[in-house]
């Protein structure tokens, strides 16, 4: 058993204050993906005042990694253009401060788990809560292995956000979302990120068990991608995750002057829709 059953809630928690406001006003949450570091650490930074300034939720700051299992090809290369430029923890920490300084959105890492554990459990922990991120997603980190992690991570007040997939069933369901977990994000499709046409089959029945599951707030990714997509999604969750699309955009514009406008207008069209 990993999760504790019994967890005092997180109340201060941004992630959690976030959708508490969002159902009160009876709203859907858009939360954005970027890869700290692509095309640099200075204009992450930007990427995501831009991000929140059009509508952007929580941003969830993806942490490159070579061996990135669960990604497809559009943040596959991100992950590799951000390793190029030297980018790792220590600077998407220094990254976190600077949004900070700013901004009271909500962020995530999204980080696969070896870097952590290079880093060390308490110091990534300790860390994260001092420069100011409120929730972590290990998707290479079973839940029957996360013990270590959470307990440094709960202590310091931020949540490891449970991934949930078509495959998981509803016993394991209950059992990964058990207690305040921020939002469980469930994973649309078996498969990578990427970008995807339309409503994966079955993607509502995987909802309607989860909600059945856990009371939890509930974020749906993986192939979110376009705003009237994202509409459809949105009508049987709480928040949508949007990755890839925004990240090709990033690497089409990353040259151009124009980079912040392009990605301000799509995180725009994807509020706007849902
Ligand atoms: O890229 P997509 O298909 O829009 O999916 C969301 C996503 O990018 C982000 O949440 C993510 C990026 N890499 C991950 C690895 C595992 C889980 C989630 C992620």
């Amino acid at each position: 058993m990993a999760y504790a059953d019994e967890k005092t809630m997180l109340l201060e928690n941004r992630i959690r204050q976030k959708f508490d406001n969002l159902a009160r006003r009876g709203e859907k949450g858009l939360i954005t993906f970027v890869t700290a570091g692509d095309p640099d650490l200075e204009t992450t930074v930007r990427l995501v005042l831009e991000m929140e300034k059009a509508g952007a939720d929580i941003v969830e700051l993806g942490v490159p990694y070579s061996d990135p299992l669960a990604d497809g090809p559009v943040i596959q290369k991100a992950s590799l253009r951000a390793l190029k430029n030297g980018t790792a923890l220590k600077g998407i920490f220094g990254a976190v401060r600077e949004v900070r300084k700013q901004s009271n959105i909500p962020l995530i890492l999204m980080t696969y788990y070896n870097p952590v554990l290079r880093y060390g459990l308490a110091a990534f922990a300790a860390e994260a809560s001092t420069v100011g991120v409120d929730g972590v997603i290990v998707p290479d980190l079973p839940v029957e292995e996360a013990a270590p992690l959470e307990r440094e991570l709960t202590a310091q007040g931020l949540y490891l956000i449970p991934l949930v997939a078509p495959t998981s069933g509803a016993e394991r369901i209950k059992r990964i979302t058990a207690g305040d977990r921020g939002f469980v994000y469930c994973v649309s499709l078996t498969g990578v990120t990427g970008i995807r046409q339309g409503v994966p089959p079955g993607l509502e029945d995987f909802l309607d068990c989860v909600r059945r599951n856990t009371a939890n707030p509930l974020a749906v990714g993986f192939g979110v991608s376009h705003p009237e997509q994202a509409r459809e999604i949105a009508k049987h969750c709480d928040a949508v995750i949007v990755g890839s699309a925004l990240v090709k955009t990033i690497e089409e514009y990353q040259n151009s002057p124009d980079l912040l406008v392009h990605v301000k207008n799509f995180v725009h069209s994807l509020k706007e829709a849902i």
